[in-house]
Order: structure tokens, then sequence, then C-alpha cells
């Protein structure tokens, strides 16, 4: 590598540990000023809540649980309830500051078949929904990818997602001001006398909105890409045009099995089941629709072992993550002072979602109580300017939180692309059967192993690290995960080409060195990424787990391996051509 780029290395290194320590920097600053205090934050029985959700939060909206379409409500929440006795909803072994803890709530993606979503280092693969009238999703064998109970299931999540996309608006005008109820759900209104030219455009603007959306519905909507690009000059998926939820991550939580939840440390709302945080990985001011469901009992989960799912948190204490800048556990511990006001304490028996404005303590802040059934949107720029949380009330509870993930570069169908990409630059003799790199310009070289190590470390090691949890089930991801592993593997053959040339004293001394740069580039980067994995893989909290959840390392080969083209360890091949760059 050189100096110079040995340098953009570690800076990029150091960008990532900057902003960490600078987030960690105004989370203390804030603890700080507020010292032993509180900031008070309101509920619904407290006067000005309402005044408060208009002006600071405007881009919350409740839908009451009267809303949904007949029959939804049973469908959703016996699908909920399958998932968890099948099993699927587990706690993710996340990574959050450096370091990896359990979620408390167990999770499972269910979404458009080949996406996945990608939250605190850690990629989920969607179990496939299926469309109405469909088969179902089959996988690669032409078999369905899985059982009947499971399909159904999943349609139910597809039909709930219809139900938002249909359902979600803007929640604020141009000016930022919140609609009315009659103005954003009225659609028998018509422009009267004193309404001002704004609320005329406005409604101008979603009569035009419904015109195409029922245009659209005709189209074959199943893709969504072409308007979520963050690239594309459209409008962001919520104005203007019809939105696209393209996945739900579900989550499910029981408070009584779940005993050590932190304390929510700003405000003192309650135990949290999902600490402060933005939703990561959406399409920029994409609207986030959530279904809440709390159950009396916990659903008996008959597809894990006793050490499985949520029953493990019991009788092991481990530590659970807290998100974005989350919980300071010393200067935090004490619960609100006094004991609180029987009112409260009901209030709490609920669950709630919290929100906040990020890096403000000024703002009190909003927690607002679901009731089994209820949705709320968050809508606008409501993700990116304020945090939510997620507070336990005292029965489990499941959310399916529906989003709008990039299609763009999330999707099996992208990274699909990018091999074929990368295995472009391969070319076999038919007569010799001998194997040669197309083409050694250092752009095209720099490009192929990029997409090796993206397909390595985003792809492959992210599936394996998360066990077999979902061939368990879903066939879907079992082909797609072979064959890129394959394509992976012509991606060791082509880095090995490349050493070859870089180290044949033949090749051109100057191309030779730009060549040696691009290679010791990505092997150092590969180098510490399998690093990390390995570590991530073998963790005291990875070993926890029983055998189909562990995490897998792989791909992991031994150095003398005579099917594969380079060893697993790289270090050698990295000494060698550093030493031979020094030497030109
Ligand atoms: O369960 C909820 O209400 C929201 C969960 C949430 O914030 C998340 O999964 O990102
Ligand atoms: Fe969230």
């Amino acid at each position: 590598m050189k100096p110079r780029q040995r340098k953009q290395y570690f800076r990029n290194m150091k960008r990532s540990d900057d902003s960490e320590r600078e987030k960690r920097r105004k989370r203390w600053r804030l603890i700080q000023e507020l010292g032993e205090q509180r900031i008070p934050y309101l509920s619904p029985a407290d006067p000005g809540f309402q005044e408060l959700w208009d002006s600071s939060y405007a881009g919350l909206a409740l839908r009451q649980c009267s809303v949904l379409p007949d029959g939804l409500h049973e469908r959703v929440q016996s699908a909920l309830i399958t998932l968890q006795r099948r099993g699927c909803l587990l706690r993710d072994l996340v990574r959050v500051r450096d370091r990896d803890v359990f979620t408390a709530v167990s999770r499972a993606l269910v979404g458009q078949p080949g996406y996945t979503y990608r939250y605190l280092d850690t990629r989920l693969f969607a179990i496939p929904w299926h469309c109405e009238g469909e088969e179902g999703q089959k996988d690669e064998n032409g078999k369905p990818c899985c059982d009947s109970d499971l399909r159904d299931a999943c349609k139910a999540f597809w039909e709930l997602n219809q139900f938002f996309c249909s359902d979600v608006r803007p929640q604020t005008n141009a000016r930022g001001v919140k609609r009315s109820r009659s103005d954003t759900e009225n659609s028998e209104d018509t422009p009267g006398e004193g309404m001002c030219e704004e609320s005329v455009k406005d409604r101008l603007l979603e009569e035009k909105q419904e015109k195409e959306k029922k245009e659209e519905e005709e189209e074959d909507s199943s893709q969504g890409c072409s308007h979520s690009s963050p690239l594309s000059s459209t409008p962001p998926p919520n104005v203007g045009r019809l939105v696209q939820f393209n996945i739900t991550l579900i989550n499910y939580m029981d408070p009584t099995v779940m005993t050590q939840l932190k304390e929510e440390p700003y405000y003192g709302m309650g135990k949290m089941a999902v600490g402060w945080h933005h939703d990561e990985n959406l399409v920029p001011l994409s609207p986030v629709a959530v279904y809440s469901y709390s159950c009396p009992a916990e659903p008996k989960n008959e597809g894990v072992t006793e050490k499985d799912g949520q029953g493990q948190s019991k009788d092991k204490e481990k530590e659970t993550e807290t998100e974005g800048e989350g919980t300071c556990k010393e200067e935090l511990k004490e619960e609100r002072e006094g004991l609180e006001k029987e009112e409260v304490q009901k209030e709490k028996a609920c669950w709630r979602v919290g929100l906040k404005v990020a890096w403000d303590i000024h703002t009190p802040g909003l927690a607002l109580p679901l009731q089994s059934g209820d949705c709320y949107y968050m809508t606008d720029d409501l993700n990116r300017t304020h945090q939510h949380c997620v507070l336990a009330g005292d029965m489990a509870r499941f959310s399916s939180t529906h989003r709008v993930v990039q299609c763009c570069t999330r999707t099996l169908d992208y990274i699909q692309k990018r091999c074929s990409e990368a295995l472009e630059n391969l070319q076999t003799d038919p007569e010799k059967n001998t194997k040669s790199l197309k083409s050694l310009l250092p752009s095209t070289l720099q490009h192929t192993e990029d997409i090796h190590n993206e397909v390595e470390f985003e792809w492959l090691r992210q599936y394996w690290f998360q066990g077999r949890r979902y061939a368990r089930f879903c066939s879907w991801w079992n082909k797609p995960m072979e064959q890129m592993e394959k394509d992976w593997k012509e991606m060791e053959r082509m880095t090995q080409l490349l050493l070859d040339v870089v180290e044949d004293e033949n090749t051109a001394q100057e191309n030779r060195r730009e060549m040696a740069d691009v290679l010791l580039n990505a092997l150092t980067d590969r180098q510490q990424h399998r690093q990390t994995w390995r570590d991530r893989c073998q963790s005291s909290l990875a070993q926890t787990l029983p055998a189909e959840e562990a995490p897998v390392d792989r791909p992991y080969w031994s150095n003398e391996d005579p099917d594969m083209p380079l060893p697993f360890d790289l270090s050698e091949i990295i000494n060698r051509v550093e030493s031979l760059l020094w030497r030109m």
C-alpha cells in the first residue's frame, strides 16, 4: 500500500472512531447538563400533551385499532403467534459501540423476496411474503420455500403491509404544521370557504396523489425501486408518490421473561425494551408504520429448546443492547425518585412508544401508550430529527414494523449483479483450460476486489453468523447463498491470479506497483474483517447459543486446503506484497 493509501485507510477507520467518540462526547455533555434531574415528558393525561405533539412531534400519527379492515387483526395476530411458536423470532447478537450484545427483543424479518435489512452491524435476510393469489414463493427447486402454516403467516404481513401502504400519509403540510384529522382523513371534504391557498394546494396535491396511487396500483408495483433511490430527483417516498413498504421487522418481547431491562435514563419513562435510536438504513424521509399487539400470555414456543429464544434470559443474565445514544449505566442508574403515583403506574402497565428530539434536553419527551391492535406512523423527517424507544408494559408484546429499505443496494438481485460484474474480469482459455484476468487496469482490479470484500463480509459472513436459523424454517435463501459462495470462490481465484501477476518479475514495473497497491489494500482489509468476524463468532455470548443458532464462521478453510486458491490467513501474503513494495 502506498503511504498515501495507507493513510487514507487508517483515516477512514479513524473517521468512524471519531464519530463514535463525538457521539459519546455529546451524550456525556447531555448527561452532565442534566445532572440528577430528569427531563419532563408528557403522556396523554398530562395538560399540554396534544400541543406538544402538534408542535414538536408532528410526524407521529396514531391509528387506533378500529381503522384496520375486518379480520386483519385476527390474521396478523395469529401470524405473529405462528412465528413465535415456530421459533422464527430470535434475539440478535448485534454490535453496539464495538461490543457484542443480545437484543432484548426477539426478531425476524419478513418482506419482499430477496430483501435484507441491516441494523447494528447485522444483516437480516427476509423470509419472503406472498402476494394475493400467488401460490407462494418457490425455492430454486420449484418447491415451496416454507410450509403452508408459515406461508399463511407471511401472507398476513403482506396484507397488513398493503393496508399501511394505502393508509399512510405525510403528517405535515409544506410549512411543517400538523394536518388536522379532517385534513388527512376525510376524503369527502371539498375546499370550502375560508380555506387558505396553502390548504387548497395541499388538497389538490393529495387528490393528485390519490390518482397516481390508483394508477400505480394497477401497474406491477412489487419492486418499489424506481422511486426509492436516494440518488434520484423524485420526491421523498411519502410525498407525491405511493409509499412502498418492502419489509417488516417483527419484534417480540415478554417482560416477565426479560427481567434485566434498562431504565430509560433521561426522562424516567420506565423500562425500555428497545433503547433510544433512529431507524437505520431506510430510504431517506420514508415513513415507518408499526402494528402493536400485546397478548396476555406468552405463546408457547414449540420449535426451540429451553436455551432458545427468550427462554435463555431467565437463568443467564445477558447484556442487552441499547442503541443510539442510549443509557449510560453508571451515571443514570437511579430510578425516578419517590413513589410513583398510581396513575403513572397504571400507565406504565401499558406498552408505549417514547419519543424525543435528538440531542435536545429542553423539549419534553412524549410517551404514547399503545392499546393492543393500535398502529402508529413515523412520517416526514421524524426518524431523522427524533429518536424513539419502546417502553415495556406488563404483557408480552409483538410489533410489526414496516419500512422502506433501499432496494438498490439491499437485495439479492443487487449483490448477484455485483458478483457478475466482478466475474466478468475472469476468462478461461478453452484449450489450456487455464484462467486469467481480462483486464489489469488498477480501477478494474480495485472494483473486483471491492466486490469480493462486499460479498464476503456483507453477505456470506453475515448470513452464516446467524447460524442455521434461516434454513430451519424457510429454504428460500439456501440456493442463492450457495451460488454466492461459488462466485466468491471464483473471486478468491481472481485475487490469486492478481497476486501471481504482481509477483511476476516480468510484469512492467510501474503497473506492478499500482497493482500491488490495490492488492495490498484489499488484503489488509480482508484480513482485518476476517479477524473481526472470527472474534464475533467466538465471543462468550455466541457460545451461549444452542447449536442451530450458533454463529458459523463460514467460509473457513485450513490454509493447506488444496481446493482453495488462497489461504484463509493472509498475513504471510500481506508480508510478501509489502516487502515487494518496499523493494520497488
Ligand atoms: O416496537 C415498536 O413499536 C418499535 C420498534 C422499533 O423501534 C424498532 O424495531 O426499530
Ligand atoms: Fe425503531
